[in-house]
């Protein structure tokens, strides 16, 4: 039935909700009518496809098939050799100006379609189905006794989703407007994006949410309980989850309690334990005092991956934010206040095994980004986000300096840092096959099936120092977030990455801007000591200079890795020396040289690709790719190359860029239903290949209801870079050196528009993804600062008043040789006020050093 709505006009392509539950008189088609057209490949760009040449040309007998004329029979028939002779058609615009609806009879229309038009049987109507590619479809405006064809693979799969979608509102007949089935690409994924994916990627640990996750896979191995584990001191947690443990009895869920000193050693004896661990909530009680617990709805990246994921989740919030759904993104920092909280880190995902491992750190830019969103109209907002903004720092404070800049991820000597997480043995989370071939020559060694050899080694029966060694930088690369590549295999553990190194600079400004702007220069760390902007400006410029020696190559003009065991930089060209750019620690004529020398390596038909084809080696069956080399690219990596060109003026080349990425991405959404998936290779414009893991987010039936989550930002966020030009010809999927040509932009990797000599790194305003509003302000003061020396960085105790020690893990700053003079006057004019206004007495420190 169709179901009458309450009230009010709505637009056709509006979110399936409004849309199906209001008549078709209600809806005003006006607005967005466009013309009727088929997206389809172009032979001439993309090779020739016999079946596709075939259905493009004009049917014979379609005049007769416009509403008010006799209709034809209907064939319902799975073969698609029965639909030889029928061919659809170029163009058959309607001539009259009434709006074209079609009468839908859910389930008639959705067998009909599969079983014409989908001839692999995957229940997605996509370029490589050889049906007809043309369907009669009874209009609405014949009371359903006349046809009118929807043709083509985009039109027929829109057709296939909206019938899941008004199936998913409780409808069995329906009228679809024509304008919602051949609805400009550009519009409809923006939209469903924005109405829909984002909402399929919510998650919540609550007592919905942990039914989902029991029934998720991972968390039954083998039949085994549902485990969701607790940090020791988090009491409403343990209640909370112990309650619904006992409301969903037929679950049988466990909650375990973690012990206070999480080691790796504890984290490896539950590896067959393996379950989620908690999240932050809002937590109060009510009059009776009872317990009024709320976890926090967080995004997932999709697919098999249903934890909040570390890096993911601050490209995901970038995306959030331009759709206006900053409290999500707020949740998302603080379930990582959480985590550095009670796990002492962001995890790589909040499952039991990642226990030991972090990501990519993007806390303090994902902060502002956020706090920037927040409304603060009233004095009571602006004092909450005052709160949450200091809160936030202080935590992403903690995580700097216990993680990143301590044994064993930071090299005392050059002051850089690596990737280098403290878990033992083989991850447990890969596929049960997935180390076999490192594994073979061991067991082969010693006389034991791979499978009995991996027994032992998990169980600390045998020892084998060089797998040791091997699983030590396997995680290291899982924590860099690029698994896997040949640029980190092997030896991830020893590279002071580019990649990271700019993220802790960033969070090094950001910092120092935010005590700064939002704090008068300094507050009061909860690790017991006052933080100063001028003691983070200096950090920034140490590692500034620290990347320049060690990570800047100038005859190369690229940033390039440095192995810290072996003394020298690594030659693998990866795309994520562009994320200097993003941090802003390039400087203009390093921009200038990056621009001019290198951008063009990474680009490639589709976008950036990870890294060159040079870098990456020969292929064989023996060597075979890695998901985070050639010929592939990541959403991530395309972000934070748009933003970093942007932000020094090389506004085309970032306009260029974002571009082929999005035109990759409208491509595959338009010949294969919708499809958004992980990852793309960018070199064969393709999403469907076999390397490592597969490519997530490619399996669902009907609709995709996720997409995924970092690609689904990376394609709001991109709109935002492109012109209202540039954004009409997306529409059109005009490929992108034909729109270059066209439009006469340079693509030598010299920008046409972007000022010859670039500024020094200029806060580009860019509205919808933030600005870095105090960069001038920071790059003064690395100006003035700019003849530091960087010294050996030695871990300091603090002495306490009352004569103990600090803990030996326990961060601290020491440079008893260049910068000393500085800090201790910065310092001890901190500690006569802080120690003025308390009045003196209790546990003081009485000495802090720096480095
Ligand atoms: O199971 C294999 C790996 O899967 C994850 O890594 C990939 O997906 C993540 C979520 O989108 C993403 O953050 C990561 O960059 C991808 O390589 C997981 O994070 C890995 O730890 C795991 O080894």
């Amino acid at each position: 039935m169709v179901v009458e709505a309450a009230s009010g006009n709505i637009d056709v392509h509006a979110p399936p909700s409004e849309y199906y539950r209001l008549p078709p008189s209600r809806r005003s088609a006006g607005i967005n009518r466009s013309r009727s057209r088929s997206y389809q490949r172009s032979h001439h760009l993309y090779g020739t496809n016999k079946h596709l040449d075939q259905v493009d040309e004009e049917s014979p007998d379609s005049a007769d098939q416009q509403d008010g004329q006799q209709p034809s029979p209907i064939r319902l028939t799975r073969s698609s050799a029965s639909f030889s002779n029928v061919r659809r058609r170029g163009s058959v615009d309607e001539k009259s100006m009434l709006t074209r609806r079609f009468l839908v009879d859910i389930n008639t229309i959705e067998k009909m379609i599969l079983a014409q038009e989908d001839t692999n049987g995957d229940y997605q109507i996509t370029v490589e189905d050889s049906g007809p590619k043309v369907l009669k479809v009874p209009t609405a405006n014949s009371g359903g006794f006349r046809t009118f064809e929807v043709r083509g693979t985009y039109m027929l799969s829109n057709l296939l989703q909206e019938i899941a979608l008004a199936r998913d509102c409780g409808m069995s007949q329906v009228v679809i407007d024509e304008d919602r089935l051949n609805e400009n690409p550009v519009n409809r994924l923006s939209r469903m994006i924005r109405t829909s994916f984002w909402n399929g990627l919510v998650r919540c640990m609550d007592e919905s949410g942990i039914q989902a996750i029991c029934k998720d896979p991972k968390n039954t191995k083998a039949g085994a309980q549902p485990i969701i584990y607790v940090p020791h001191d988090d009491h409403p947690a343990f209640e909370y989850y112990t309650g619904i443990a006992r409301d969903l009895s037929n679950y049988k869920i466990k909650v375990v309690k973690l012990p206070k000193d999480i080691t790796p050693r504890y984290v490896k004896s539950i590896n067959n334990e393996f379950g989620i661990l908690s999240l932050a909530a809002d937590v109060s009680y009510d009059a009776n005092g009872r317990l009024v617990y709320r976890p926090l709805p967080f995004v997932v990246p999709g697919g098999r991956f249903n934890e909040q994921y570390g890096w993911d989740s601050y490209f995901e919030t970038l995306g959030l934010l331009v759709d206006g759904r900053y409290q999500l993104g707020k949740n998302m920092v603080d379930n990582f206040v959480y985590e550095i909280k009670h796990y002492g880190k962001i995890l790589n995902a909040n499952r039991s095994y990642y226990l030991t491992r972090s990501q990519p750190p993007f806390l303090t830019d994902m902060v502002l980004k956020v706090f920037e969103a927040l409304p603060d109209k009233t004095d009571d907002e602006k004092r909450r986000n005052h709160e949450w903004l200091q809160r936030s720092f202080d935590a992403a404070i903690t995580e700097y300096l216990t993680v990143w800049m301590c044994a064993p991820r930071l090299d005392a000597k050059t002051g850089l840092s690596c990737y280098h997480p403290t878990g033992i043995g083989m991850p447990p989370e890969t596929e049960s096959t997935h180390f076999d071939h490192t594994i073979k020559p061991f067991a082969e060694r010693l006389g034991v099936s791979v499978e009995e050899y991996k027994h032992l080694y998990a169980n600390d029966m045998i020892s084998e120092p060089e797998l040791d060694e091997y699983f030590v930088h396997d995680r290291a690369v899982r924590e860099s977030g690029h698994d896997t590549t040949y640029r980190l295999e092997r030896r991830c553990a020893n590279l002071a990455t580019v990649d990271l190194n700019c993220l802790l600079y960033k969070y090094e400004v950001d910092i120092a801007d935010t005590l700064d702007e939002h704090f008068g220069g300094s507050f009061e760390w909860s690790g017991g000591r006052e933080m100063t902007a001028a003691e983070w400006r200096v950090r920034a410029e140490q590692r500034r200079q620290s990347i320049d020696k060690y990570l800047w190559n100038e005859k190369k003009g690229l940033y390039f890795d440095y192995d810290v065991s072996l003394g020298e930089q690594s030659v693998y060209e990866s795309v994520t020396a562009l994320w200097a750019l993003w941090a802003g620690c390039a400087t203009p004529a390093q921009a200038r040289k990056l621009v001019d020398m290198s951008c063009r390596k990474f680009e490639v038909k589709g976008g950036l690709v990870s890294g060159t084809e040079e870098s990456r080696g020969v292929i064989s069956l023996q060597r075979p790719n890695r998901q985070w080399d050639y010929p592939f690219g990541w959403a991530p990596h395309q972000i934070m190359a748009w933003y970093g060109l942007y932000n020094y003026g090389f506004v085309d080349v970032a306009r260029r860029f974002a571009y082929r990425w999005l035109f990759t991405i409208t491509q595959a959404f338009v010949d294969f239903n919708g499809v958004v998936p992980e990852k793309f290779d960018v070199v064969n414009m393709t999403h469907r290949f076999q390397v490592e893991y597969g490519n997530v987010g490619v399996d669902f039936k009907h609709v995709p209801r996720e997409g995924f989550g970092w690609m689904n930002a990376s394609y709001q966020v991109g709109l935002t870079y492109l012109t209202t030009h540039m954004r009409r010809a997306l529409g059109m999927l005009t490929p992108p050196d034909m729109f270059f040509k066209k439009s006469n932009w340079k693509i030598d990797g010299t920008p046409s528009h972007s000022p010859a000599t670039t500024p020094y790194p200029v806060p580009v305003f860019v509205p919808e993804i933030g600005t870095p509003k105090y960069r001038a302000q920071s790059n003064a003061l690395f100006g003035a600062l700019k003849n530091l020396t960087i010294s050996d960085c030695q871990q300091s105790k603090v002495v306490y008043s009352d004569g103990s020690v600090s803990p030996e893990s326990e961060p601290c700053i020491s440079d008893p040789r260049s910068s000393a003079g500085y800090f201790a006057s910065q310092c001890s004019k901190k500690k006569r006020t802080r120690s003025k206004r308390r009045g003196g007495g209790g546990k003081k420190r009485s000495s802090v050093v720096f480095f």
